[in-house]
């Protein structure tokens, strides 16, 4: 049964219109597709629809000047905005111009029926102001990986309200870039971004760089000096490794949040001020408030919301781009033309770990950008540290071992490949054999011993594999 409500698609990608127009109506809801914009427009004169599904590039009228046209005539209509070039920027223009979802492409179809049967509830109550456009910043968050669109729709959706973001992420995976990305795109922008990092700060200066103090407050306090929390008056204030905040500026922190007021350090005139938090850590919270060490009324005050930033390994897809990326900002910086990677060089770096995640790789490309002498990158080039080669005579180390096993195992997951422990465990063995062969110069039996097993273990190994 199809359902009165019409949605209407516009899309110049005759397959997307093709997969959604197929997708609505086995919904069960009534829709109908345009190639363009313009037409979409034309159409709205006569009569209007319920939902409109919308791409971002299109030839003629593109998405988002759609988007901006339909919310300032018809602001009760949702809008879902879909696009296969998404980044930050789109995500962010998309909400800040009123649209309803934002679905980067290639997009689930099940979650965009969900996301339209959501807007079509939600018709009648969207009246959302349109948000008038403003200039906004070339792209400074990237990231393609489905784990950073998450990110990038989560600061679309919160950089409009006040509410308190606490994101959390191991080191180095860019929790400070998202708080400023926050900052930016939300209406305290012109107002102060102010950072502080709980696990810099000596203990006992905490109250005082937070909320200043009084003149003659504690030895050494000659002047009055404002704190963080004044400096931010207005704009945000980043709180970095909030894990490592004292128990009792916990106790006083709670209390400005509660109250919206404090006193400086020494002082007995209340401050009041209108600034918004933003936290990060990259510890277990619950955990440490389980042991005891973070207080439960704080963390609930600051976990309204909550970003996760994945790690890096988490979106290996990204890391070519990112790159790229950085290679151009260390050219910027340090002069000369941006590195490039050769296939293979990207291939390797693509399997690594990156235990230090983003900043790691932006700091090795600052280091090739020094060190390398041609403007390629091979995998010669690459620092002593990540493994000059993937090439076995040069000492891989076990991470890097590890790191290209894992990548075999993703690829041959990757195409559909079963059993895989079947080909990989006897390889193994293989190559063990050989080198420890290769060592003793052909001495089963020292071999043996050096692989831990017994002679006659090794002897049906090697008749198994067929190694002479
Ligand atoms: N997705 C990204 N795109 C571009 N640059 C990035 C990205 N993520 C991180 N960076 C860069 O990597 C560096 C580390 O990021 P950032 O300081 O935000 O990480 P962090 O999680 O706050 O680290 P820490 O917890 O150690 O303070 C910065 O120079 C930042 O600009």
């Amino acid at each position: 049964m199809q359902k009165h409500a019409k949605v209407w698609v516009v899309d110049d990608d005759s397959s997307i219109r093709w997969v959604l127009e197929r997708a609505l109506s086995q919904a069960g809801i009534d829709n109908e597709s345009f190639i363009d914009g313009d037409q979409l427009i034309a159409r709205m004169r006569v009569e209007q629809p319920d939902v409109v599904i919308s791409d971002i590039r299109m030839p003629g009228i593109d998405g988002l000047d759609l988007l901006t046209r339909i919310t300032e005539q018809y602001p009760e209509l949702p809008v879902i905005i879909t696009t296969a070039h998404s980044d930050l920027e789109s995500a962010v223009a998309s909400y800040q111009r009123g649209a309803f979802e934002y679905l980067p492409k290639p997009f689930d179809v099940d979650e965009v029926i969900a996301v339209t049967e959501r807007a079509l509830a939600h018709a009648q109550e969207n009246r959302g102001e349109p948000v008038t456009p403003e200039q906004l910043p070339e792209t400074e968050i990237i990231g393609e990986a489905p784990a950073m669109q998450e990110v990038f729709r989560a600061i679309g959706r919160l950089a409009q309200s006040n509410i308190t973001v606490l994101i959390n992420g191991e080191s180095g995976t860019g929790k400070e870039l998202v708080a400023r990305a926050l900052h930016r795109h939300s209406p305290r922008a012109q107002k102060p971004f102010i950072a502080l990092n709980m696990a810099a700060i000596p203990r006992d200066l905490m109250e005082s760089e937070l909320f200043g103090h009084e003149k003659g407050a504690f030895t050494g306090a000659n002047t009055k000096r404002e704190g963080r929390f004044e400096q931010a008056d207005g704009g945000t204030l980043f709180l970095d490794e909030i894990g490592d905040m004292p128990a009792e500026t916990q106790t006083r922190l709670l209390r400005v949040l509660a109250d919206g007021e404090f006193y400086r350090v020494g002082g007995h005139t209340s401050v009041k001020v209108d600034v918004r938090i933003i936290a990060a850590t990259h510890q277990d919270l619950e955990e440490r408030v389980r042991q005891g060490d973070f207080r439960e009324d704080l963390f609930h005050r600051l976990n309204v919301i909550r970003i996760h930033i994945p790690r890096l390994a988490e979106r290996r897809e990204d890391i070519p781009r990112l790159m790229n990326f950085f290679f151009r900002k260390a050219a910027e910086e340090l002069g000369g033309e941006p590195k490039v990677l050769l296939a293979e060089t990207e291939r390797f770096l693509t399997t690594l770990s990156w235990p230090g995640n983003v900043r790691q790789l932006e700091n090795t490309c600052r280091w090739l950008t020094v060190m390398a002498s041609g403007r390629e990158i091979h995998l010669r080039d690459l620092p002593p540290e990540l493994g000059k080669t993937v090439a076995p005579e040069t000492g891989n180390t076990a991470m890097q071992w590890h790191d290209l096993l894992c990548h075999w195992a993703r690829n041959e997951l990757a195409q559909d490949k079963h059993h895989i422990l079947r080909q990989a465990v006897p390889m193994f063995e293989q190559a063990m054999i050989e080198v420890a062969l290769e060592h003793t110069s052909g001495r089963k039996r020292d071999a043996a011993e050096l692989l831990g097993w017994g002679r006659n273990t090794l002897t049906r190994k090697m008749k198994d594999l067929g190694i002479s």
